[in-house]
C-alpha cells in the first residue's frame, strides 16, 4: 500500500518532516486505516525532552505533517479520486495546536490517529490523537490549508 507522501511529487518531497527526500527528516508515511488516518514513528534515542521521554517538539512536527498529508488524502477521498491524479492536491499548515495530556514514553512506536472535523475546498481541519503502547499522550489540531501555486514566491 502506498501512503500519500509517495504521492507527492519531487519538488514537494524535501520537507523535514515529511519529504521522501530530505535525508534529516522525518520522511512520516501516513495512510487510511478506515475512517482514520494513520501514521507510524519510532524515535530515535536522541529525540529526548527529560531522559526517557519524547521531545514535544516532535511530537508536534509529526502532528503538523500527518495533518497536512491527511488533509491531501481525504480530498482525494472526497472527491472520489485516486493521490496523485490531476489536478494536484496539497496542503501546508496554517495553523498547528498540540495539547500534551501525558509524558510520550521513548522508545516503542508512535502512532498517530487522525481524523476530518471539518473538508472544505481550500481548508481541512484534522484531529489528531498520539498513542504509544494504546496509551493517548497527546492530542493535534491541524487547521490545512491548499497550497497556493505561488507560495513563497511573494516572500
Ligand atoms: C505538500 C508538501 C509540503 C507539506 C508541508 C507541510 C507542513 C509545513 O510545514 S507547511 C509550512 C508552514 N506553513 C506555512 O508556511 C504557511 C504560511 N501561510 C500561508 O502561506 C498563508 O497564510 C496560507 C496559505 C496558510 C493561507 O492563505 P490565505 O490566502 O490567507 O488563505 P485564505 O484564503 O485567507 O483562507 C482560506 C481559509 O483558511 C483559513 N485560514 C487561513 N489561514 C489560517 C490560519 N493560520 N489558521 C486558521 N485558519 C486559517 C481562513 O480562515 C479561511 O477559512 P474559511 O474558508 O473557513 O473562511
Amino acid at each position: 500500500m502506498k501512503a500519500i507522501q509517495d504521492y507527492y511529487p519531487e519538488e514537494l518531497s524535501h520537507c523535514y518532516g515529511c519529504g521522501s527526500q530530505n535525508e534529516h527528516g522525518h520522511q512520516i508515511k501516513t495512510y487510511w486505516d478506515g475512517d482514520e488516518t494513520v501514521t507510524r514513528f519510532t524515535p530515535e534515542p536522541y529525540h529526548t525532552a527529560v531522559p526517557g521521554f519524547v521531545y514535544g517538539g516532535l511530537i508536534a512536527s509529526l502532528i503538523d505533517c500527518h495533518g497536512t498529508g491527511s488533509a491531501a488524502a481525504a480530498t482525494y477521498r472526497a472527491e472520489g479520486r485516486e493521490p496523485g491524479t490531476e489536478p494536484l492536491v496539497r496542503f501546508v499548515t496554517g495553523s498547528l495546536k498540540v495539547t500534551y495530556l501525558k509524558p510520550t514514553k521513548l522508545g516503542p512506536e508512535i502512532e498517530i490517529r487522525g481524523r476530518v472535523r471539518e473538508l472544505k475546498e481550500r481548508k481541512v481541519v484534522i484531529d489528531s490523537r498520539v498513542l504509544v503502547d494504546g496509551v493517548e499522550t497527546a492530542l493535534g489540531e491541524v487547521v490545512a490549508i491548499r497550497m497556493p501555486a505561488d507560495f513563497g514566491k511573494a516572500v
